[in-house]
């Protein structure tokens, strides 16, 4: 299978009418997008949705298929993807008029549990941020900077939490929770921008439940709300620019690893670069369903970047993905652990209930009748322990039971869950519309049913008796008449109070969250505590009354009963009292503490209204001073002081926000410095290999001059002799000599003279002693011919490695100088400030530097000079190497200037390479050497420094 990529358009927004846009792009049909002006450009998807689709159709088609595939046990991975304000939270998390794709999957996800009788889940859940290539837990704000880790089954975040989730309210709660900590803020096109991206992650463990087991199914889905890609035309300052930039440098990863994935090549795909691309790896690298939503707008002023998108989204349409079913061994498996703990629990129970009942001799049923009719109380404490044991096991089994879901259609037709208004606020919205949805699921809709359900089916009690029946006109107990009580009503009484207890615990923490609320609003909250106190206490008072009605029944059934029966009698009776109590005593301990907070809050309340009194009182009288003293002037004081109050509340917001932020950037900073040291090391690394080469450089140079001089030595002896030979030429030397000879009457010997200065004496020489001699000086030319051959031979081999030595000098300096221009752009990027003087030393750094790269450059493209003249050069200037001199002299250059900008710091951030000019708009270059200004990467159609082509020129921002 392929990914399954949709389209979702946005209306044209108001400011985008404002700005008198045009639609540029508009959808085609089902599966086209046609760009208006130009209609040959136009891309296929599976499914393009218009301006007027709703996010249920984009769900139905994008999300439903893989929602219900990782129900069985296939992991999912959904996500929106687009430029900033394109409709990327609109579609994943939606508002209360219109729920996104998380909620709808919840929702699906516990129907789904409720269609699949024979099935057990466990669900938990998982949410988190990557801000500025940071991972932040959302659901727990002391887990901050979390860390990929990688197993055999794929990466994971470490430390992460995760929460057992009961019913669609209790998952929304959590992610109503983490949204409170994601970092959004605004920028020019949206005024609540996502600055991280967010990974929802439902984890679902589900077993058929009886014979049919077959092994724990595990599966993940990932619902994913990415950052909009900002183009050069979002226009941020400080920590939005900074956002920005991780933002565009994840989503360019993303790009990346996408258009890799695509061309299908077993080639390396950096999946490292990025956070988002780490944690994604394997549900890009197809081990489950993928859905890519891209939203775009039709607005003709964002055109391009809804090109890119397009393009985007055209690339992933080619990645393949091999989904399969996930299995787990057991062991590993939670719902398994938690099952296997409920059979052992269940077991000690039966046997601690046997033990009861056996362990009991007649002797002591008479001793116990007798303290019964002497009062319950002392058989209480002999009862004590046991009954301790049993109730903590009780409260165990239930606790891990309510964890596991399963679905209630067939063990209890037709029940209707009841959800207590104030538990529903928990979810996204209060909205009618999104309430329906989740009423729809009304079975599984609150903890507290769905606690209720699974105890009825694991543990036999009868819960059906719904709480609200308790609060109706028929007051608890009012049904049963005084006196004897058959067991079954007796249970029923013991339901109604736990029901009644589960009622009480529940309002209690209302009143918590309402407590915790009251600083904010305290008027309004008051009355609704003081409302809920007295719930509290009237359910408390019903508690009592069925309790004295259970004792009482109790006793009149004691005096009634057999001894065996009334045995039993008291048994159950006491089991179920002291439960009651147990969990009575641990609520009034719960509730004495939050009363103790109220009161705690209460008294800082006070304070707070009396410190703003006060302040007011201040205020009032020092802008009563200033104004004259009207009625009027009264009412202008209150609102000042309103105003400063709320002037002083914002500040206050402000200070946290910016102490955060100096956090990070000291974190950052930190970072940075660690990775400044490792350029500087490399850095003199290079400067060590660069005085190497150029030691080696200065030998061969003075080789090469040597071999010169013996070879100019040998060219003149070469000379000398062709010389010689030419004047000594056979033909005409030797008849003149003969002639001469022949006309004196003598004749001549070759004088042994000769040999020492060549000199021969004609009239001596014969012919013979002619042919020899010439014989001799002829071997001996073709001799030193030879020899000169191989002098140059050599020459040749050591100019071409003076020649490399040269190459490689340069390539050192390259390097150097590409460290510099580096840790130049790091401290600038690092937030530095200009000189006072007006100069800017990172910004002078990079100049010196990228001209000398540049220069190196050009000197190294302009053809060579001869090798002698370099030699020549050498030895007229034998102080220092110039290259070493000058490296030498550029290294200390370089460090004044780092020390001076370290200290004066340097604000200068993105300077174009090229003209040095401080842009508007700057790109960043696929190989990430350099960013240029519009113009000057307009005009390089390659990298300045590594020659990497220049084929995309997307990601622009702000300089
Ligand atoms: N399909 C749609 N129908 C109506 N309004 C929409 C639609 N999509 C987006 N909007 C509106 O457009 C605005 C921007 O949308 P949203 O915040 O979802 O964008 P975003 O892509 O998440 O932006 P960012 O990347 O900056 O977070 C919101 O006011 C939203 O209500």
């Amino acid at each position: 299978d392929s990914i399954s990529v949709t389209v979702r358009f946005r209306p044209l927004s108001d400011r985008e009418y404002q700005r008198g846009d045009e639609v540029a792009w508009y959808p085609d049909g089902d599966t086209l997008v046609r760009h208006e002006y130009n209609p040959l450009t136009a891309y296929a998807f599976d499914k393009v949705f218009g301006p007027q689709a709703t996010t249920i159709d984009v769900y139905d088609v994008a999300a439903r298929p893989v929602v219900k595939a990782a129900m069985e046990g296939v992991n999912g991975t959904v996500f929106a993807y687009g430029v900033t304000s394109s409709g990327k939270t609109h579609t994943m998390h939606g508002d209360q008029e219109s729920p996104g794709i998380i909620p709808l999957a919840i929702k699906d996800v516990f129907s789904i549990i409720q269609d699949t009788p024979g099935r057990e889940f466990l669900l938990r859940v998982s949410y988190l941020e990557i801000y500025n290539e940071v991972i932040n837990d959302l659901l727990d704000p002391t887990g901050q900077n979390l860390r990929v880790r990688e197993d055999s089954q794929g990466t994971y975040v470490e430390g992460i939490k995760e929460e057992v989730v009961l019913s669609p309210g209790h998952a929304l709660s959590f992610i109503a929770a983490g949204e409170e900590h994601r970092h959004v803020g605004s920028n020019n096109f949206n005024l609540l921008s996502s600055r991280s991206h967010t990974i929802f992650t439902l984890m679902v463990e589900s077993s058929a439940t009886g014979d049919e087991y077959d092994g724990v199914i595990f599966s993940q889905l990932n619902l994913i709300d990415l950052a909009g890609s900002e183009s050069s035309k979002t226009e941020t300052t400080g920590l939005r620019r900074k956002e920005g930039s991780y933002i565009n440098k994840s989503l360019l990863t993303l790009g990346t690893v996408i258009g890799k994935l695509s061309e299908g090549k077993a080639t390396h795909i950096p999946y490292r670069d990025s956070k988002l691309t780490r944690l994604l790896q394997s549900s890009l690298s197809g081990h489950g369903h993928v859905s890519l939503i891209c939203t775009i707008t039709p607005a003709s002023s964002s055109s391009e970047e809804t090109h890119n998108t397009l393009k985007f989204a055209s690339r992933a349409k080619s990645i393949e993905i091999y989904a399969s079913r996930n299995q787990i061994i057991d062991e590993k498996s939670l719902i398994k652990k938690y099952q296997r703990e409920i059979s052992t629990l269940k077991l000690e129970l039966d046997q601690l209930r046997r033990g009861m009942l056996v362990g009991v001799s007649h002797e002591e049923l008479m001793s116990l009748k007798q303290q019964l009719e002497e009062g319950q109380v002392k058989m209480q404490s002999r009862l004590e322990e046991e009954e301790e044991a049993k109730a903590a096991l009780m409260s165990r089994i239930q606790k891990l039971t309510k964890l596991i879901l399963v679905s209630t259609k067939n063990s209890i037709p037709g029940y209707s869950g009841d959800i207590p208004t104030h538990q529903r606020s928990l979810s996204a919205g209060k909205d009618d519309k999104f309430d329906s949805l989740l009423l729809e699921s009304d079975n599984l809709g609150s903890p507290s049913s769905t606690l209720a359900l699974l105890s009825e089916g694991s543990l036999g009690f009868n819960h059906r008796r719904s709480s609200s029946k308790l609060n109706d006109e028929n007051s608890p107990g009012a049904e049963f008449t005084q006196g004897v009580m058959t067991p079954d009503e007796i249970d029923l009484l013991v339901e109604q109070v736990k029901m009644l207890a589960g009622e009480i615990a529940f309002s209690t923490s209302t009143l918590k969250r309402l407590v915790d609320q009251s600083v904010n609003d305290p008027e309004n909250s008051q009355t609704q505590i003081q409302n809920l106190e007295r719930e509290i206490h009237e359910k408390q008072r019903q508690m009592r009354g069925l309790e004295q009605l259970i004792i009482e029944s109790g006793e009149a059934s004691i005096a009634n009963a057999s001894l065996v029966e009334m045995q039993q009698k008291v048994m159950s009776l006491m089991t179920q009292c002291n439960e009651k109590s147990f969990e009575l005593e641990i609520k009034s301990a719960d509730n004495c503490i939050l009363q103790e907070q109220l009161q705690e809050k209460c008294t800082e309340n006070k304070e707070l209204h009396e410190k703003v009194n006060l302040l007011e009182q201040r205020l009032n009288a020092v802008s009563s001073e200033k104004s004259s003293p009207s009625c009027s002037n009264k009412a202008v004081s209150g609102e000042y002081a309103d105003e400063l109050k709320k002037k002083i509340q914002s500040q206050e917001i402000e200070n946290e926000e910016l102490k955060l932020e100096h956090v990070q950037i000291v974190e950052e900073n930190s970072g940075l410095r660690v990775q400044n040291q490792k350029l500087a090391e490399e850095a003199s690394y290079a400067k060590e290999l660069a005085s190497a080469a150029a030691v080696e450089l200065k030998n061969l140079a003075s080789e090469v001059t040597k071999l010169s001089l013996q070879n100019t030595k040998l060219e003149k002896e070469l000379a000398a002799a062709r010389d010689l030979a030419q004047t000594r030429n056979p033909m005409n030397g030797v008849n003149r000599k003969y002639n001469d000879g022949a006309r004196s009457g003598r004749k001549g010997r070759i004088s042994s003279s000769r040999s020492s200065g060549d000199e021969f004496d004609a009239w001596n020489l014969d012919p013979e002693d002619l042919k020899m001699e010439l014989q001799v000086r002829k071997q001996r030319e073709v001799a030193l011919e030879s020899a000169l051959a191989e002098k140059e031979f050599i020459e040749d081999e050591y100019r071409k490695k003076a020649e490399e030595a040269k190459r490689r000098e340069e390539a050192l300096e390259n390097d150097l100088a590409n460290m510099w221009v580096l840790v130049a752009k790091l401290k600038k990027d690092n937030g530095a400030l200009p000189e006072p003087n007006g100069t800017d030393p990172g910004r002078e750094l990079e100049k010196s530097q990228s001209h000398a790269v540049l220069k190196e450059r050009q000197v190294s493209s302009a053809p060579r000079q001869p090798e002698v003249v370099v030699v020549a050069k050498t030895e007229e200037t034998p102080k220092e190497e110039p290259l070493v001199a000058r490296l030498k002299a550029r290294m200390q250059e370089m460090k004044e200037k780092e020390m001076k900008s370290q200290a004066n710091g340097d604000a200068n951030s993105h300077i174009c390479k090229v003209c040095f000019e401080s842009p508007t708009a700057a790109i960043l270059l696929p190989c990430r050497h350099f960013c240029l200004c519009k113009s000057c990467s307009l005009a390089c159609s390659e990298c300045p420094i590594c020659r990497t082509k220049i084929s995309d020129r997307l990601f622009a921002f702000p300089s």
